[in-house]
């Protein structure tokens, strides 16, 4: 028993100790279940801290994603900005690269420039004192011109004089005598002075009282005859001297006198070719030559001219603006100090300051000429046209002035009444009488003046008021002019009968030259 009761203490013990680990496993379950609950608490509060720093950590990340991207968007653009920069470093490398040779060229040129630069002041420096001794020579030199100018005046002065005496030892009045060239039935006209060509000889027939047939030989001399075979130049050698006589400030006159047809125009205005250019533009041309030459001597010349035409004792201005001039022209002769001006009113009177303008002036006068010749019946032979070319001259150097005028006239026919056929024709018999009037008024005043180049000047009266034409051309036919008459001669047989009368016209004429000649016995004054 006793074993069994040890057994019962011993399994009351066990129990009681069972017990004990029972109550101290249940209080550690407790504290266990105490510390599961405090750990769920602690888990719960950990993952409700995880759960909000996952959201901050997403709201940053996104944050974070977003910078990221704004990052690449600005890594993107400053990679673009990069490329650019690098192709602008590239191509200003290139430039570089460039200017570089260039600056090296360049760097060349100064260098070689300063070299140059420094010879031509070395240059420049010699020039200079060759200037100061240059500019003793130019002093020096403009005297030696002043000298040499002076002396150029006088000779030219004395270049005038002579010119001038030779004129005038060739006569003041000169005459020549010029035949048409024709190849029908000519007259029998001979030049036997093969040495001067002084001549001509027309030989004519006629019946006398018995009937029978008596050749007769009429000889005249001028101061040059002209045979058919001369040409423009021919003649204009002649009359050349009288274009400069012109420009040292004398009146000349140069008419053309003859019948009809018998080659005045032709002689004094010519043809278009440089061959048969007629003695108006040649003269012309001299005149502007020769006012042209002595610019180099101080002379410094004004030139006009003036076209009018004298058809039955009335002047018309070939240069009028109408078809037909109707004014009313006078003829004034004006004194300026020892100066005459002849001017007629109401006429143009036009600048010309080249020969073309002289030409054009020619051009527009015989367009005017013609308008009138179909309105009145060949006017223009039963006219006398007047083409004066005024040449005033002024020399700075001296104060001198001269004043020269050039007269060309073509005449109107100078037929007679009956061999115009104008007997019957009572305005073609009122022109015809005009003409002879005016015609014999020029050779009576070429006549008087000739006597008065013998006797004293003052005791002479030379009717110059007895026809337009005289009157207007008063200054240049007196005092210190020199007058040309060229006669124009037909060869025709037809016209022998006119072709005797204006011989003895122009030899008329032609005898006044030998008061002039006297001027030979004298010498120059
Ligand atoms: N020397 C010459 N050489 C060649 N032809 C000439 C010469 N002289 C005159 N002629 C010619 O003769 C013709 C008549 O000449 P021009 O017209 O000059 O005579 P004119 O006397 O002026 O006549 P008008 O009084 O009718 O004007 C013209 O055809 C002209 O070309």
């Amino acid at each position: 028993m006793d074993a069994e009761r040890a057994k019962v203490a011993k399994l009351s013990a066990d129990d009681r100790a069972l017990s004990r680990q029972l109550a101290s496993a249940k209080e550690l379950d407790l504290d266990k279940r105490r510390a599961l609950v405090d750990a769920a608490d602690e888990l719960e509060r950990i993952r409700i801290k995880h759960q909000r720093e996952i959201v901050d950590l997403e709201v940053e990340a996104g944050k974070r994603a977003r910078e990221a991207r704004e990052r690449e968007e600005e890594l993107k653009v400053v990679k673009e900005d990069l490329e650019t920069a690098r192709e602008t470093i590239a191509s200003l490398k290139s430039t570089v690269a460039h200017q570089s040779g260039v600056q090296v060229t360049l760097n060349a040129q100064i260098a070689a420039l300063q070299v140059e630069n420094s010879e031509l002041r070395a240059q420049l420096d010699d020039l200079s004192s060759a200037v100061s001794k240059g500019a003793l020579e130019y002093a020096d030199a403009r005297r030696k011109i002043e000298q040499l100018e002076k002396e150029a005046r006088e000779a030219e002065m004395v270049r005038r004089k002579l010119h001038n005496m030779v004129q005038e030892l060739k006569g003041n009045i000169r005459v020549f005598c010029r035949v048409r060239p024709e190849r029908a039935a000519v007259a029998d006209l001979t030049f036997p002075d093969k040495e001067d060509h002084r001549e001509i000889v027309v030989s004519s027939t006629s019946l006398n009282a018995m009937g029978q047939e008596r050749k007769e030989a009429h000889n005249f001399t001028f101061d040059r005859v002209f045979e058919p075979e001369a040409t423009q130049s021919d003649v204009y050698e002649e009359i050349s001297l009288l274009a400069q006589s012109c420009v040292d400030g004398y009146n000349v006159c140069i008419f053309a006198y003859g019948q009809t047809g018998s080659g005045k125009s032709f002689t004094m205005e010519g043809g278009s070719t440089e061959a048969t250019v007629g003695m108006i533009p040649r003269a012309v041309d001299d005149v502007f030559r020769a006012a042209d030459a002595l610019r180099n001597k101080g002379w410094e010349y004004k030139m006009d001219g003036q076209f009018l035409e004298i058809y039955n004792e009335t002047i018309n201005d070939l240069l009028g603006k109408g078809e037909f001039d109707k004014k009313k022209h006078e003829i004034k002769h004006e004194k300026q100090g020892s100066t005459i001006t002849t001017r007629v009113t109401d006429v143009n009177v036009l600048p010309l300051s080249t020969p073309r303008e002289v030409a054009s002036l020619l051009r527009l006068a015989n367009s005017r000429r013609t308008v009138a010749a179909t309105l009145m019946n060949e006017r223009s032979s039963r006219s006398h046209s007047v083409f004066t070319l005024r040449v005033s001259g002024y020399n700075a150097h001296t104060g001198t002035r001269c004043e020269g005028c050039l007269n060309l006239v073509d005449l109107a026919g100078s037929e007679r009444l009956n061999a115009s056929g104008a007997a019957g024709d009572k305005d073609r018999l009122r022109e015809t009488q005009n003409i002879n009037r005016s015609l014999s008024a020029l050779g009576d005043v070429i006549a008087a003046l000739g006597e008065k180049s013998v006797e004293k000047a003052s005791e002479k009266h030379v009717p110059y008021r007895n026809s337009k034409l005289t009157y207007l051309l008063q200054n240049s036919l007196s005092g210190n002019s020199k007058t040309l008459m060229i006669l124009n001669l037909s060869p025709l047989a037809a016209h022998l009968g006119e072709s005797l009368t204006s011989l003895r016209f122009a030899t008329k004429v032609n005898n006044t030259t030998i008061g002039t000649a006297r001027k030979q016995v004298r010498g120059p004054s």
